[in-house]
């Protein structure tokens, strides 16, 4: 497990760059889809996400992000206790690009961090920033690539590179490891535990994937309406909750 920059504060909680969620909820029309959401999240620590379909993982990254509203607190701390809006970079479910889009990796992101216009010369410190900023996600061979021809695996590099630029206090996935292949997604975790550590942002990321949990992650947190266990991976794969939620118990198989 990797060893955590910060130790874990809450509750109570005088740790530096802190999001807090407090008694959040969401109410999609009329229905109740998140209730008394509580966690904490910490700079330089990677928190995975886990719950069943439909368990409101999506929409808690929406109310985070303030693309739906919520009741209760989000807030954020930074070090020295100061509030602020956190920078949050953010990389949705599956995004689809045609296969034969023929926009460049090049474009695409030059589009995202510059107002240049494409049809003009690339002036040769774009290419050098987005150069850059690829090589953040060890991506720097895939800016001529087409999007439409990216594997999975690259496609999630590409826009984890743009949801790093500029840096964040707090990376958001939604399900990075869907659609990408075994070497993809060993990849992907050695590149997020890299980040994490490098820059010491908070990254939160859901996953169904609970195969790899235990290598990567600080913290887990189940979520079904609401939040029905936080702890390390160990603890959160072996509990009660767990097993009712995923009628799965991992030490004896499908329960
Ligand atoms: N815009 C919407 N209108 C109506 N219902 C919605 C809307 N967005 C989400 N929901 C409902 O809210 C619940 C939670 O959805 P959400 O996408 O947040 O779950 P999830 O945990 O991310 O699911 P999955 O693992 O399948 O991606 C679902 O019952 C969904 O149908």
């Amino acid at each position: 497990m990797r060893k955590p920059k910060h130790d874990s504060k809450a509750p109570g909680c005088s740790g530096a760059c802190c999001l807090r969620v407090e008694d959040m909820g969401v109410d999609i029309g009329g229905a109740d889809i998140l209730q008394h959401v509580n966690f904490h999240l910490h700079c330089g620590r990677i928190v995975a996400l886990i719950g069943p379909n439909g368990a409101g993982k999506s929409s808690l990254f929406k109310a985070i992000l303030g693309q739906i509203p919520h009741t209760g607190t989000i807030d954020f701390q930074r070090a020295g206790g100061k509030r602020t809006r956190p920078l949050i970079g953010y990389v949705p479910q599956s995004p689809a690009f045609d296969r034969g889009d023929p926009v460049s990796v090049f474009d695409f992101f030059s589009a995202a961090v510059s107002d240049w216009p494409v049809f003009l010369p690339t002036p040769k410190k774009l290419r050098a920033r987005v150069a850059d900023c690829l090589e953040r996600v060890h991506g720097g061979d895939l800016i001529d690539k087409r999007m439409g021809a990216l594997s999975g695996g690259e496609l999630q590099r590409v826009l984890m590179a743009l949801a790093l630029e500029p840096l964040p206090h707090i990376l958001i996935l939604d399900e990075p490891l869907s659609g990408v292949d075994i070497d993809g997604e060993r990849q992907l975790l050695d590149m997020l535990d890299e980040i994490c550590s490098q820059y010491d942002l908070s990254i939160l990321l859901s996953t169904h994937d609970f195969a790899t949990l235990e290598e990567y992650a600080d913290q887990v947190i189940l979520l079904k309406n609401t939040v029905l266990r936080v702890g390390a991976p160990a603890e959160v794969l072996a509990c009660d909750e767990f097993k009712e939620v995923f009628h799965l118990d991992l030490k004896r198989g499908v329960g």
